[in-house]
């Protein structure tokens, strides 16, 4: 509820163009033309555009905005927190005041709606601003290929997404989001995740054509659209639609949001819900009371009306999005964390488990080479020679806009070692895939003519799988299962002491023009491997000791070794225990697959699909859990999480998935992130907790009262008066700060032992309500005066006080702030004071209300005295350790 809308932003309605028809072609006009005829039409070539004509191309068509969360105006935001189901709840009920003609319950219940939607409205407006102002941090670029002038060679450089233009020539790596729609000019084992336009969860082969197959195909294998993004591969495209043109925006207005059901959603959603159900019930259950008891007809209509938007906690939205926009600002001010969504404040706070993967988050990700070593274990510099040719071929032929750090790493310690990848020659790449685990390249050997050599190197298991020999001292000998797992064996002697192993393999093959695929990849000849090391993340070990004692249950799931992985575990104080990997979970799924999970920290060559099936399976197993990630591999995790957190220097398309950005290269952050979240939900908890346990202490009494007295306990415009003053008290709650009790574990508000609290102590509420008739009765017969007016004034002093008292004690955390007291006593002793002289002042007979006599002022703090006392037992009992 506190979530804003998201929507493409252009800026501009898409409609009829100045620019000439050629220039400008939807993605999937020119789908059917080869790729020279749609350079031609859009006036581009391979080499890009020139920066002055791109210059005057985003002039003429605008921004390319990617579907970013625009702001509403305030019309349509007024109109927005209309629909909000409390608000339509109280003007249904305004409806039937008006239909039998109580206009007094209407125009109050009027004035309660409009001072609700303008507090809403101004508070999003508020939340909008410093969302944007967040995300702003986290913008998102495109490596974009473009020429200085005419006559200059192409130069790739960053831009920021928003300055892409119709004709621009783009490179697409892995983790990059799809800009704009795209047109395919050549790809190299090129998959992207489109799952926010078609649904579909896994990634889909994309190629260039050069003839393109038939027109109108829903899902064309070499087109690129805006809003998907790259899973494996690389490419480079044509940019055929921008910003309002391209299909993702016209899909994404249809869609909105896709996210799953939050723990957010969950508890808050929740409760809200139930509340709804509940005062629908109101009104007839009243009625038909009213009428089975006393024989009263419709005319106790208005009243039970009153009684049903006395239980509406209007300021419900206010509050939330005050609470987490609020929350969200400090954090970013002083925590270093951007929170993008801000229910996913909540959901941090709620978070029981966390699941991180390790290269690159607990990690430093800057892997450097320590040795390289043949099969049989014996240092050989050939090895390292051969996975730089790989290196260098698979990052050369296949354009990935930046060198992944492995690949890094190895051309670095190869070119120390005075190796030339470059006396080879490059014919074909099979970039990395993580779900292969494994990259490959394909070369000619200086003099060896009519041969083609395969280098393949990645993950040992996987690269073992394909090979039939093993080569040590020049000579080949065959592997079979026992030699297998016998260097399986030492490559997890070697993972022991923290090493990232890649295997080496290569394969001599007859020359061929036809393209190579995965299944050509076998048969191959191990050479060895090569070891590196990366160092553990400075801060981690540090940011593990916060979240185990704030009470985050960890999970590492990793797509490296077992072994590197257990390791990276001990350094940094965390007990590895069992380490299972993916495979073996594979037939595991739902509730069993959360089950075999439960015990274990590791999960080992995890594919990216394995650890959103796991995450989801903790989530399904009703555990509110988040991910910290970084790479492409991460990307479907953090999308099934409850809260997507990455880190700054993440992937575009983990960074742009993610709920929340951890914007320093402190993991320590996290901490920070949770502890925050947690005073949120306290706030947000202490908010509910005594705003719904008074509100059904009133209902109850009121009804009960209804029942025994000849009169109406309460006029529906007092009711709706006191109303109006609990709100606004009760707008202090986004303003306060709870205890650090609340630090102490995760804060997820269930909404089943929720409503059994606000049932105990609207019980007690309405006791001291029926003791307060009670003290009334006595004191009116010793003064012998009375009257509904003392009766109504009397019942209004003491709600007001009460639901001060149920402020002051159900809320955790000290009651003054440096000194001076918090938002929560002020209000408190605000409401106190209301309570006491409104039924005084000039205002109160024209509310129809009569002073009550002193001796009821003193019976009456003799109820409040026993009240307290009831509600600071109940709540050790109910609220163990919250001061
Ligand atoms: N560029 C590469 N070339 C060849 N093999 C690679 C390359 N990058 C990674 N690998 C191999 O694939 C394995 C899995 O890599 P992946 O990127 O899925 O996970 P990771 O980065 O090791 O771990 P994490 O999931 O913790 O980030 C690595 O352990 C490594 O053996
Ligand atoms: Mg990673």
């Amino acid at each position: 509820m506190a979530e804003t809308d998201a929507a493409p932003g252009t800026g501009r309605l898409p409609g009829p163009r100045e620019a000439p028809a050629e220039v400008t072609a939807g993605a999937a006009d020119g789908a059917a033309l080869t790729p020279l005829q749609l350079m031609r039409r859009l006036a581009s070539g391979p080499r890009g555009l020139t920066e002055a004509e791109a210059d005057t191309r985003l002039a003429r068509d605008g921004e390319n905005t990617v579907p970013a969360w625009y702001t509403p105006t305030w019309p349509r935001r007024f109109l927005r927190s209309l629909r909000d189901p409390f608000t339509a709840v109280l003007l249904c009920l305004g409806l039937v005041s008006a239909a039998v003609a109580s206009w007094g319950t209407a125009c109050v219940i009027t004035v309660l709606v409009g001072v609700s939607c303008v507090l809403r409205s101004s508070g999003e407006a508020h939340a909008g601003r410093a969302m944007a102002a967040l995300r702003e941090m986290v913008a998102t670029t495109a490596t974009v290929q473009r020429r200085p002038d005419d006559d200059a060679a192409p130069r790739a450089r960053e831009i920021p997404v928003e300055e892409l233009v119709v004709g621009d020539v783009v490179r697409l790596g892995p983790g990059d989001l799809v800009p704009a729609d795209l047109r395919l000019l050549r790809a190299s084992g090129l998959t992207v995740h489109q799952a926010t336009l078609t649904g579909e969860s896994t990634p889909v082969a994309k190629y260039a054509v050069d003839d393109p197959p038939d027109v109108g195909d829903a899902d064309p294998p070499h087109l690129c659209f805006q809003g998907s993004s790259v899973a494996s591969g690389s490419g480079t495209g044509l940019v055929v639609a921008t910003g309002a043109d391209t299909r993702f925006a016209a899909a994404y207005r249809a869609l909105g949001r896709r996210r799953a059901e939050t723990a957010f959603d969950r508890s808050v959603h929740g409760i809200a819900w139930t509340l709804i159900r509940f005062m629908l019930l109101t009104p007839p259950l009243v009625l038909m009371a009213n009428a089975a008891v006393r024989g009263r007809g419709l005319e106790t209509l208005p009243f039970a009306v009153a009684v049903a938007v006395g239980l509406t906690p209007e300021m419900l939205p206010v509050v939330v999005t005050a609470t987490l926009a609020r929350g969200a600002a400090r954090l970013a001010a002083t925590g270093g964390v951007i929170v993008k969504r801000l229910p996913a404040l909540h959901d941090l706070g709620a978070m029981q488990v966390l699941c991180l993967d390790k290269t690159g988050t607990l990690t430093q990700d800057r892997p450097v080479v320590e040795r390289s070593v043949d099969a049989r274990g014996r240092p050989d510099p050939g090895v390292l020679r051969w996975a730089a040719v790989g290196s260098f071929w698979t990052l050369e032929l296949a354009e990935l806009p930046a060198p992944d750090t492995l690949d890094e790493a190895v051309l670095a310690a190869a070119d120390e070692a005075g190796a030339d990848p470059l006396a080879h020659d490059g014919v074909a790449a099979l970039p990395f895939d993580p779900v292969r685990r494994l990259a490959a390249a394909v070369v000619r050997r200086p003099g060896a003519l009519g041969v083609h050599t395969l280098v393949v190197k990645g993950a040992a298991e996987d690269v073992l799988a394909r090979c039939a020999r093993a080569r040590s001292d020049g000579a080949d000998t065959a592997l079979d299962d026992a030699e297998r797992a016998r260097l399986l064996d030492t490559v997890a002697r070697e993972t022991d002491e923290g090493l990232r192993l890649l295997a080496v393999a290569v394969a001599d093959r007859p020359a061929r023009t036809g393209e190579y695929r995965e299944c050509d990849l076998r048969g191959l000849t191990l050479l060895g491997f090569v070891a590196l090391r990366d160092a553990l993340a400075p801060t981690a070990a540090d940011a593990l000791g916060v979240l185990a004692r704030r009470g985050v249950r960890v999970k590492i799931l990793t797509g490296d070794h077992p072994g590197t992985a257990a390791r990276a575990c001990r350094d940094l104080g965390l007990d590895p225990g069992e380490v299972l990997t993916a495979g073996a979970l594979a037939q595991l799924d739902g509730p069993a697959l959360a089950a075999a999970v439960d015990g274990a920290t590791v999960v080992a060559r995890c594919a990216p699909a394995d650890k959103a099936r796991i995450v989801a399976a903790l989530r399904g197993a009703g555990q509110v859990t988040g991910f910290l990630g970084d790479g492409v591999n991460d990307v479907p995790a953090l999308h099934a999480a409850d809260v997507g957190i990455t880190p700054r220097g993440a992937v575009t398309v983990a960074r742009e998935g993610a709920d929340v950005v951890l914007a320093e290269k402190d993991l320590t952050a996290i901490g920070r992130a949770v502890a925050a979240g947690r005073y949120s939900s306290g706030s947000l908890a202490a908010y509910l907790r005594i705003t719904l346990s008074s509100n059904l202490g009133n209902v109850l009494a009121m009804l009960g009262a209804g029942l025994l007295l000849s009169f109406l306990p309460m006029l529906p415009a007092q009711v709706l008066v006191q109303n109006l003053c609990f709100d606004a008290a009760q707008l202090a709650f986004a303003l306060d700060r709870p205890g650090d009790g609340v630090l102490r574990g995760p804060a997820a508000l269930r909404p089943r032992a929720f409503l059994r609290f606000i049932t105990v102590f609207g019980l007690i509420n309405a006791a001291a309500d029926v003791a307060t008739f009670a003290a009334l009765a006595v004191a009116l017969h010793t003064a012998g005066a009375g009257g509904e007016e003392v009766f109504h004034a009397a019942w209004f002093t003491e709600n007001l006080f009460t639901q001060a008292l149920v402020m002051l004690l159900l809320r955790a955390g000290h009651l003054t702030v440096r000194g001076r007291p918090g938002p929560v006593p002020c209000a408190a002793a605000a409401l106190a004071v209301i309570g006491l002289l409104l039924p005084l002042s000039p205002l109160g007979p024209a509310l129809g209300l009569a002073a009550p006599p002193p001796l009821y002022y003193a019976l009456l703090a003799a109820v409040l005295a026993l009240y307290g006392t009831a509600l600071a037992a109940a709540r050790r009992r109910y609220l163990p350790g919250t001061r």
